[in-house]
Formats: C-alpha cells, structure tokens, sequence
C-alpha cells in the first residue's frame, strides 16, 4: 500500500489573469516534489486560461459542477462541459458550498453521482462545525458525511476526500497533526467497515483548514494524512514549500 501524496489548491472566489500568472510562474520555478500530485482549483471563468498556464505536473479543478449534464439550469456548469474543455477534477460538497450556498448532503451527493458518471475525479469536502466539535459530534457528523457520499461512489480511484474541519477554514486556527489525523484515522476505518479493506488502503484522505509553509511538516507526518487542500497559501508562493512538505 502506498499512497501517492495529494495537494490541492482552492483558490475559491481570488484571482485575475495578472495574478494567476505569477501563481502559475512560482509554480513553473518550484521545483515541484515529482511524488506529489498537483491539483489547483480555479474560478470557472478562468480554468482554460489557467490551464494554458500552467506546468504540466499541476493540473486544474473546477470548484463546482452540477448534478445533471444540460438543461435550463442557469449559472450552472456540468461536468460535461469540464470534460469538454480537458478539466479532470471537480470539488465538491466545499463547506462554503454546504453553509453559504446551502448545499445538502443529498444535493452533494447527487453532484458526486453525476460527476463520476461523468468520469470526473472528485475531492469530496466533509467537515464539522466547531459547535458540532464542542458538542462532541465530530465522529457522527463526518460519519453521515462520507456515508452520502460512499453510497454513490461507483470508482473508487476517482475520489479523494478532503476533511477540512469548518472552525478550521480561513481562521488561521489550524487542527493540530493529532486533532486531523485522529478523524482521518476513524474516516479510513468506517472506509475498511464498510466499503472494503482495499478502498480504506487505497483512498487519499487529505487535510484542509488553515495549512500553511509554517505546519504542513508536522501535519504531513502523520499515518493517515495523504496531502492538503489549501484555501488562502494556494495563492502564495509558500504553496510550492507546502506541495514539497513529505520532503
Ligand atoms: O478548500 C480549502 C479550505 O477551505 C481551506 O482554506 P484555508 O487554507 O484558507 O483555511
């Protein structure tokens, strides 16, 4: 068993042509880890655009699609039209997806059907709220979670779970290495429970939440923690330090 080390970006609602440039320069500059693999996931707008950019080891995302391929569904963009420009990777079920845009687990997880049936890779974001913390129901919150989300997997290779703790996100207030690798450590065993012994081996479960240059090390140390998805350091050039954290 052997899991290839995962990093995303989530550069969310940020960045012009200007500024995708020069993260697209400081990536081309890295050197990038070659065991790593580099996914960034970019405002619609500019996914052609950014691709045309970028080095050939760093790929891009989009940070959400819909449940369905065509239709009157205005705003909306499908995984259809991802894979009809050469975009291979979606993000979904983001907790600012969940508590701003109020998506239900029943819509991420139809989001999730569609895009693997569409043959799309997915990083599929769970996480709990810092009052589902406090009130001790961490392990029932991204229980039902993965649950929704397991139920309309059909490949396997093509998902990796982001557990990215909503008290976690844009606050600076990162989980420890112990906090993080405690609940990746019970996500892989309800994997191994009820999927299969391979999934729960195979399957990158990655970190997000205020990763930074300064943490990544410590938190890339522990068993169960295959890589990031990393909000407001995607944007800087201690991406590349956080990319080469397992060296
Ligand atoms: O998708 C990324 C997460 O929302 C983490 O964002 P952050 O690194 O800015 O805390």
């Amino acid at each position: 068993m052997s899991r290839k080390f995962w990093v995303g970006g989530n550069w969310k609602m940020n960045g012009d042509k200007k500024g995708i440039e020069e993260i697209a320069n400081f990536l081309k500059a890295g050197p990038l880890d070659p065991n790593v693999e580099v996914v960034v996931g970019v405002p619609a707008i500019y996914l052609e655009y950014t691709k045309n950019l970028l080095p050939p080891n760093v790929v891009v995302a989009a940070q959400n699609c819909y449940k369905v391929s065509k239709g009157a569904f205005t705003g909306e963009i499908s995984p259809a039209m991802l894979s009809d420009i050469g975009v291979k990777w979606v993000i979904l079920g983001h907790s600012e997806r969940r508590h701003i845009f109020g998506e239900t687990d029943e819509l991420i997880a139809e989001k999730v059907a569609h895009a693997q049936e569409s043959r799309l890779n997915v990083v599929a974001c769970i996480g709990e709220k810092l009052e589902e913390r406090e009130g001790g129901e961490t392990e029932e919150v991204v229980f039902s979670q993965i649950k929704g989300i397991a139920e309309v997997v059909v490949d396997w290779t093509r998902i990796v779970i982001a557990y990215e703790p909503v008290w976690a996100i844009g606050t600076g207030q990162t989980a420890t290495p112990q906090q993080a690798q405690e609940v990746h450590g019970i996500l892989r065993d309800w994997l191994r429970k009820h999927v299969s012994d391979k999934v729960a081996n195979d399957i990158r479960i990655v970190y997000g939440g205020s990763v930074t240059g300064a943490n990544c090390v410590e938190l890339s140390k522990e068993p169960d923690i295959d890589g990031f998805l990393v909000g407001g350091a995607s944007l800087k050039p201690e991406f590349v330090q956080i990319i080469n954290a397992k060296q």
